[in-house]
């Protein structure tokens, strides 16, 4: 790379977009040129306009703390001095929908970490590790905007990063059911828990439109292209159940599959062991080395000492055994706001640029 790509990040005051800001400070490939928000914080300093907010835990990285921030409607004025863009707002779906297209039809790239276009046809949903081939979809997406370099490509959501990765890698036994359980984390919601005591001791079963996408997502990614559209999966069925537990960060997954061909224990280890993505190929920079380690303790992987494995973007995965109703069953984590959400946003940014879908203006 001749020089570091300029990126903005479009939401940078948020939760998921100061975890931008800390990956981003000393990227090797890319660095933070613009950062865009509401109106309300336009015109301030980045440190100003998150004086009262900053919940990551070192202090806010000093030459971005000076980038005069910008209103993320003035689109045009963001795309001058970048050569793509992070997006995670905090906005309805249409305006969110509406205004990642305003970007990429100004001729810059959109990696998203938000929902609106999750199931656009022609934008591709995106684990680096699982379906670099839908990457093949941007041409057509480009033909349909009318445009050279800008696109979308997003990110699934965070709860499904614990169980996909390990399912994904028994493929070739044919999963055909999948019962999921989430215990996700106050930060999923952009919460600590300064900001919301009721979740101290407390556990609510219930979180807006999780199970959809958890139900839902994974089909896409396991999905193939078939004309100008990503085609869903029809199999595995998931059946999922979100719930909220009182943990600062990491998604934690309780998983039952049944599969066509039942495999072996030994040949599941082995198959999570031996696993190489195309970001551990191409030693992307965010890339965990070994996207899933297996614990045979019987009582990990644990939320806190395990959400922080190979800089919160490996999988960690225990339990698994035979289950009495299905085939097998066995828990599985991750950190949700790194691998789960601007993490896996940086690693796929990582991954359009070494495929050459992300270059210097
Ligand atoms: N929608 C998710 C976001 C992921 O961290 C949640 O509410 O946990």
């Amino acid at each position: 790379m001749e020089r570091k790509l300029r990126v903005g990040i479009v939401g940078g005051t948020g939760m998921v977009g100061q975890r931008f800001v800390t990956l981003l400070a000393e990227h090797p490939w890319f660095e933070v040129a613009a950062i865009a928000a509401s109106e309300r914080s336009a015109g301030k300093t980045y440190l100003e306009a998150v004086a009262d907010r900053w919940s990551m835990a070192g202090p806010v990285p000093e030459a971005i703390g000076k980038i005069r921030v910008q209103n993320a409607a003035a689109v045009e004025a963001v795309c001058e001095g970048v050569d793509f863009v992070f997006c995670a707002v905090d906005m309805s779906k249409d305006e969110t929908r509406a205004l990642e297209e305003r970007y990429a039809r100004a001729e810059t790239p959109v990696v998203s970490n938000n929902s609106a276009h999750r199931f656009t046809p022609d934008v591709p949903m995106l684990v680096p590790e699982i379906n670099p081939e839908h990457l093949a979809i941007i041409p057509l997406q480009r033909a349909r905007l009318g445009v050279k370099r800008g696109f979308i490509a997003v990110k699934p959501n965070c709860s499904i990063q614990s169980y996909v990765p390990p399912l994904h890698m028994l493929r070739e036994f044919g999963p055909t059911r999948v019962n999921v359980c989430t215990y996700q984390a106050i930060s999923g919601a952009g919460k600590t828990f300064k900001d919301w005591p009721e979740m101290i001791d407390n556990v609510i079963p219930f979180i807006k439109g999780e199970e959809e996408k958890s139900e839902q997502e994974p089909l896409k990614i396991w999905g193939r292209i078939e004309g100008n559209a990503i085609v869903n999966t029809a199999e595995p069925v998931i059946s999922a159940q979100c719930i909220r537990v009182p943990v600062a960060d990491g998604h934690l997954a309780a998983v039952s599959v049944a599969f066509a061909r039942k495999p072996g224990r030994s040949e599941i280890l082995e198959r999570w062991a031996a696993f190489k993505g195309r970001p551990q190929e191409l030693k992307l920079p965010s890339a965990p080395e070994q996207f899933i380690k297996y614990f045979e303790e019987e009582n990990r992987p644990q939320t806190k000492l395990d959400r922080d494995f190979d800089k919160g973007m490996g999988i960690t995965v225990g339990r698994l055994r035979e289950d009495p109703l299905f085939d097998y069953k066995f828990v599985a984590l991750s950190h949700n706001t790194l691998r789960g959400a601007a993490g896996g946003g940086v690693l796929t940014a990582e991954l359009l640029a070494a495929e050459g879908y992300i270059a210097a203006k």
